[in-house]
């Protein structure tokens, strides 16, 4: 039993030649996810393309994905595919590293800025769940921490933070134009220049009772958009008019989804979606998710020309950084924060 409290999914699965899932994973899942075709796919190119025409099309399309969707795979947006496979094959050999390396990097306490581990949720009846998936998160930006191994990982993934960056930006500025916003507000009130990143892989082992354990339960993530790439196993599900639809993604595109931050920020309009990981008894599926949030000290609440057009806000202010980390701490519900941030009609 300690093995399971203390070691890793990958370590417990490779280590033992397990039939049924442990009982400490034993999650009880919402039905399971059906395909939808009609998940926006939003071409990137034709936003930095100069053709005026073609750019105000794709904005409008991008601000219904986030309205109605929260959610769209990116085509077109310039990050070479070999950067992307780099990151995906060198991130999870970090998973491969001595249990002694890796533990070096176990949470000690939320605000680290590299932390290994397994994760736990309480569900609503006070009980602790393990989740079938091992994790290493790290602050890429403002300021870069990344392990010291794998070797040469740390300049891949810098890069690729890098890109995600500039493509994460120039959506912003698409989205919030679509808001009726100036250019430049958004580069300025939430300090993009700063932006903070997360970097996180996710590690899910074959599970031999898919149904009855969870990779990551349903979850809002806290920044403005979060990227996910993966190693070609499906697995993330997204919560749409209350039913949840696997995600398709071709080749080379970038999954990505609106949060918390664009919630506020827009006053409402763009919804963080709720989304999942579920994990399957075939293949090893390994996810890199990059969050882009606005900058650690940015105080992030409704834009003001949107309240002014809505008549309230509908969101208290937070400092982002202090957003993150209670989020970070929380382990019960993706929503709460949320919740937290609103303003209740009384
Ligand atoms: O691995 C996935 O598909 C989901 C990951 C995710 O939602 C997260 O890291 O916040
Ligand atoms: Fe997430």
């Amino acid at each position: 039993m300690a093995a399971i409290a203390n070691s890793g999914v990958k370590v417990l699965t490779e280590s033992t030649d397990l039939k049924s899932i442990p009982a400490e994973f034993s999650f009880v899942n919402e039905p399971t996810g059906s395909y939808s075709d009609s998940i926006p796919i939003i071409d990137f190119s034709l936003l930095t393309s100069g053709n005026p025409d073609e750019r105000s099309k794709v904005i409008q399309e991008l601000g219904k994905a986030c309205e109605e969707w929260g959610f769209f795979v990116l085509v077109n947006h310039g990050i070479q595919e070999t950067l992307m496979k780099a990151a995906i094959e060198g991130a999870s050999e970090f998973f491969d590293l001595p249990e002694d390396e890796k533990r070096k990097y176990e949470a000690k306490h939320v605000s680290d800025p590299i932390k290994y581990g397994k994760g736990s949720v309480i569900t609503t009846s006070d009980k602790k769940i393990f989740l079938w998936r091992d994790f290493m998160k790290s602050y890429v930006h403002p300021e870069f921490h990344y392990p010291d191994k794998p070797q040469n990982l740390r300049e891949i993934i810098f890069e690729y933070a890098e890109r995600s960056r500039f493509v994460a930006r120039t959506l912003l500025q698409g989205i919030s134009e679509n808001l009726g916003l100036e250019e430049g507000y958004v580069q300025e009130i939430l300090k993009l220049d700063s932006m903070f990143q997360l970097f996180a892989v996710n590690y899910y082992p074959p599970c031999p009772q898919p149904d009855q354990a969870i990779g990551l339960p349903p979850h809002t993530d806290h920044g403005l958009l979060t990227f996910l790439i993966h190693n070609g196993v499906a697995g993330l599900q997204i919560q749409h008019n209350g039913k949840w639809f696997n995600t398709n993604s071709p080749q080379n595109s970038i999954l990505v989804n609106t949060a918390d931050q664009l919630e506020i920020f827009s006053n409402g309009k763009y919804k963080s979606v709720k989304h999942r990981a579920v994990v399957n008894n075939q293949s090893t599926r390994i996810s890199v998710v990059i969050a882009n949030g606005p900058a650690p000290d940015a105080i992030v609440g409704p834009a003001s020309p949107l309240v002014q057009r809505d008549g309230r806000p509908l969101y208290r202010p937070l400092k982002y950084i202090e957003y993150v980390e209670t989020q970070l701490s929380n382990t019960v519900d993706g929503k709460v924060n949320l919740d937290f941030a609103k303003i209740q009609d009384n």
